[in-house]
Order: structure tokens, then C-alpha cells, then sequence
């Protein structure tokens, strides 16, 4: 499946928040759906999801317009949405109902989906027994019961320690083996950026970067070198460097990061060192993290 953001708007009392949203997502694929908050996700997934209806442009599935309610779709909202007061099972019982869900496939994946998030054994207590975390992943499970094709899920890491981050990366990952189309948002971008293959940044309503994660990091990091070198400081590096123009340099716990936007071929970066007198003690391709990306993409909206 391939689903189209195309050229989304939505105001509410004429405050644009989003403006010209588009982006795809295909099955079998993680895409990670990312910004600061208030960036617009949320209201993005709800446009998605029909909450309510966007001012301009379409969300296509296959071609055709995208109607929730003509696919298996798992949906976690960012108001949750499930009750503190009721037991557990019971509920997620009745959400999969919702959905069309078949009773006793339901019971099975209830079962299972719980196991898998080592919840078991609070199948009959009432959701405000448990923790905030275990709660967080209870309406995880909530989103996937009914076995959907399409998953939907805003900050589903929210609130999750690490052990529990881990096991829904695993989930993710799985959902993404299965061939299923996943959306998750979320502003924390180191947890995602390890098992991502598909991001889409979003800043104050616009799209700033989307596309292939590896094939961006690995674009941005055309300019960008790590190296060491022996009796060198910042100043010689930028001396050193400073034919080729604007220079960025910074230092790390084991070496330098250097970025010179005005040359792209790392073998003449290295002649030039060497040239120079530079000691160089290492010297490899540097990939930028995606929260480095987001700062510098978005930098000056920030
Ligand atoms: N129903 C609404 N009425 C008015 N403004 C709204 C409404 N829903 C969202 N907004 C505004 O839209 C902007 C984007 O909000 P949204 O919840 O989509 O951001 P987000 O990226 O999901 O943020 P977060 O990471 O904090 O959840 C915010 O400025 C918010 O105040």
C-alpha cells in the first residue's frame, strides 16, 4: 500500500497550523513522523485519521481517496482515549468491536499483544491500577487487536522508559516485517532515528526534510569529516582549511567535526591537511545525527 499526503491545509479560526503538508508512506516501510511541539503532527494524524476534515488538498491510498473506515486501521490518539475505570480486557475487547473486529480472534490478540508487552498479568485490573508507562502500552496493544494493515501512532513513545522504548521499537519493527504501513510521530528523535527508514520533519505546519533516512544523512554528510591529528589545534585545522572558505569546526570527546560546505571530496580535504603539515591521526566520513538535521533544517524557524 501507498498512502499520499498531498498538499495538506488546515486552519482553525483562520491561524494556519498546517500549510502545504505533503509527504508518502508505503507498507512494509517505518516512517517516523517528526517535529517540535506544536509542529502540526498531531493535527496532521487527526486530518488522517477524519477527526475532522482538512481545508485544502487529499490523503490517497492507492490511489483512491484515503476513508479510515474502509481499511483495518490501528489508531493510537494523542488524547489516549481508553477508561481508567474499566477493566482492561473488557475494554480492549469493545475497542476491537469498533472496529469490526471477530470476537474470539480479538480474545486470541488481546492475549498475545498483552504477553508481548509483558502485561499479562493485569488482564482483568482496571487501567488507572497501572503505572503511567504500563498504561501507555496498554493503549498501544488497544491500537493493534484488531490486527490492522494500517497503523497509526501519535508519540507512541511517550512516557516509555527505555527497556519499554526497546520493546516497542521491536513492535515497530515487527508491524514493518508484516508488511504493515506504519505513521508514528514523535519529537524524540534519537529513539527513532536507530530503526527508521523513512522520516518526514515537520516545523511550525510546513515540511522542512522528508525521504530516505540513510540517503539524507548520508547527502548532509557529504562536507563533513571526523578526524584527529597530532599537535593540532583549532586554529591550525582552520587555517589550514581556509581556501576552501566558510568552515565549521567542533570538537568531540575523541576528535574534530569539521564541516566544509565548499568541498565535498574528502581526498581533497585530506590533501589539503597534509599539505599544511597536519598531523592526521584518523579521518572518516562524518553522519550527522537527525537531531543535528532538524536543528540545522529548521534552524532559523526555531
Ligand atoms: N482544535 C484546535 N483549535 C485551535 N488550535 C489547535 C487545535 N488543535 C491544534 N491546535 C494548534 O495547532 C498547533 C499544532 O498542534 P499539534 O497538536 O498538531 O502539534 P504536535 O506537533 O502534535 O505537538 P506535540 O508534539 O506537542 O503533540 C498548535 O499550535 C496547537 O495549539
Amino acid at each position: 500500500m501507498k498512502l499520499e499526503v498531498k498538499n495538506i491545509h488546515k486552519s482553525f479560526s483562520d491561524v494556519k497550523i498546517l500549510k502545504d503538508i505533503s509527504f508518502e508512506v508505503e507498507s512494509g516501510k517505518a516512517m517516523g513522523f517528526l517535529g517540535r511541539n506544536g509542529a502540526g503532527k498531531t493535527t496532521t494524524l487527526r486530518a488522517l485519521m477524519g477527526v475532522f476534515r482538512q481545508n485544502q488538498g487529499e490523503f490517497i491510498l492507492d490511489g483512491k481517496i484515503f476513508r479510515p473506515e474502509d481499511y483495518k486501521v490501528g489508531y493510537l490518539p494523542e488524547e489516549r482515549g481508553m477508561y481508567p475505570k474499566e477493566e482492561i480486557a473488557h475494554q480492549l475487547e469493545y475497542f476491537g468491536k469498533l472496529r469490526g473486529g471477530d470476537k474470539n480472534e480479538l480474545r486470541r490478540n488481546i492475549d498475545y499483544w498483552l504477553d508481548r508487552v509483558d502485561l499479562s498479568a493485569y488482564k482483568k485490573k482496571k487501567l488507572e491500577t497501572l503505572s503511567k508507562g504500563n498504561q501507555q502500552k496498554i493503549q498501544i496493544v488497544q491500537s493493534l487487536v484488531n490486527n490492522p494493515d494500517i497503523v497509526i501512532l501519535d508519540e507512541p513513545f511517550s512516557g516509555l522508559d527505555p527497556v519499554n522504548s526497546m520493546v516497542l521499537k521491536d513492535i515497530i519493527v515487527e508491524l514493518i516485517s508484516d508488511n504493515k504501513l506504519v505513521i508514528f510521530s514523535s519529537h524524540q528523535m534519537s529513539y527513532v532515528e536507530e530503526f527508521c527508514d523513512e522520516i518526514t520533519l515537520i516545523n511550525q505546519g510546513e515540511i522542512v526534510l522528508t525521504g530516505n533516512l540513510s540517503r539524507i544523512k548520508t547527502e548532509r554528510g557529504k562536507n563533513r569529516i571526523r578526524l584527529s591529528a597530532a599537535k593540532s589545534d583549532e586554529n591550525m585545522l582552520r587555517k589550514a582549511l581556509s581556501s576552501f572558505g566558510e568552515t565549521h569546526i567542533r570538537e568531540d570527546k575523541t576528535s574534530y567535526i569539521v564541516h566544509v560546505p565548499g568541498e565535498d571530496n574528502p581526498s581533497v580535504i585530506m590533501k589539503r591537511l597534509l599539505e599544511e603539515g597536519v598531523e592526521v591521526r584518523s579521518f572518516s566520513p562524518y553522519l550527522p545525527s537527525l537531531t543535528e538535521i532538524f536543528v540545522e533544517t529548521a534552524g532559523d524557524k526555531l
